[in-house]
């Protein structure tokens, strides 16, 4: 497995997207969102296509490119080393969701765009999936089964863990979080979702309005591969049997505050049922800035805990690099 993010950041120069922009002249792509979490995606089956860090960047780049949170390219897993770890864990997964950050940085995972690269996949005709048909994903986070619901996609994004469980266990909570708009540092806990998360609750709507996430929180202890950083507001019941109602707003990683992140959904309900204590509910309804997604408890194959992140998915463009 790939681990994250190339640490350098392409030029951000307008003559140096330019130039790579131009590299990519006739390139097809859609352009996707899951609740408001956007991506440009390219279908590029046989992996013939250059589409690194710098490409990664410059068609992210909101001012002088497309414009999007991620970019995701669908490729064969045959293609990749990464692809072909997948296939030996599970030869359905014929599809692989290779996906970089606006800053061309590569994440394990992505909640929110393992459901819009579902539907490219299928607005491409490259795959055919009935409502309540599942299909296998490969991810640098291993194989994600996504089914086909409703107006959406629900996905298991298997089990969650503690980024440094002592901590969590013996104080609820593992690290200190600064941001613009806090007046002191907050206690927080890091989940890892495949992709890292540092979940930071705070006590009323007020306070996460008035955040500044235009500036990138800080974390001590910061993970190894660093954070996503997920400001939470829990609402009642969070009781079993009930639905837990969580507020939340999100820095990411290698790309800014977004208005959502499905990854960071599943970490931030994580947190709180912890926090909450026994006896608190699995089921959970994360509102973001850019809609709604549900997240689910629920026990998996192999006997661990299993998160399910539901939502929509929408292609909402088509286009071809000029
Ligand atoms: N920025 C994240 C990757 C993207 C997460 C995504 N928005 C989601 O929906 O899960 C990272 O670097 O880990």
């Amino acid at each position: 497995m790939t681990s994250p993010a190339a640490t350098s950041t392409p030029s951000t120069a307008p003559e140096h997207r330019a130039a790579v922009l131009a590299g990519l002249a006739g390139l097809p792509f859609a352009k996707g969102h899951g609740t408001g979490n956007d991506f440009v995606l390219v279908a590029d089956g046989a992996g013939e296509r250059v589409l690194g860090e710098a490409e990664a960047a410059a068609l992210c780049d909101r001012h002088l490119g497309l414009g999007a949170d991620g970019l995701i390219r669908a490729i064969r897993s045959a293609e990749l080393p990464e692809g072909r770890a997948v296939l030996a864990e599970e030869p359905a997964a014929e599809w692989f969701m290779d996906y970089r950050n606006a800053d061309g940085s590569l994440s394990e995972m992505c909640g929110n765009g393992v459901r819009v690269f579902v539907a490219f996949l299928i607005d491409q005709g490259l795959v055919q999936l009935a409502p309540g048909e599942v299909l296998a994903i490969g991810t640098r986070a291993g194989v994600k089964r996504v089914e086909r619901r409703g107006e959406g996609f629900a996905v298991d994004m298997g089990p969650w863990e503690f980024i440094f469980p002592a901590e969590a266990q013996r104080d609820a909570a593992d690290s200190q979080v600064t941001a613009v708009g806090l007046d002191v540092p907050r206690p927080a806990l890091s989940v890892s979702m495949g992709n890292p998360h540092t979940v930071v609750a705070l006590a009323e709507a007020a306070e996460l309005t008035g955040l500044g996430l235009h500036t990138a929180p800080g974390v001590e202890p910061l993970p190894p591969h660093g954070t996503n950083v997920e400001f939470v507001v829990p609402a009642e019941p969070l009781v079993a049997g009930g639905t837990g109602t969580i507020t939340m707003r999100v820095h990411e990683r290698g790309v800014g505050e977004t208005q959502s992140c499905g990854t960071g959904a599943c970490a931030a309900a994580v947190a709180i049922r912890h926090w909450a204590g026994p006896g608190a509910t699995d089921r959970w309804s994360v509102h973001v800035p850019g809609g709604t997604v549900g997240v689910t408890f629920v026990p998996g194959p192999e006997g661990r805990e299993h998160v399910e992140l539901a939502g929509p998915a929408a292609i909402v463009a088509h286009g071809t690099l000029g």
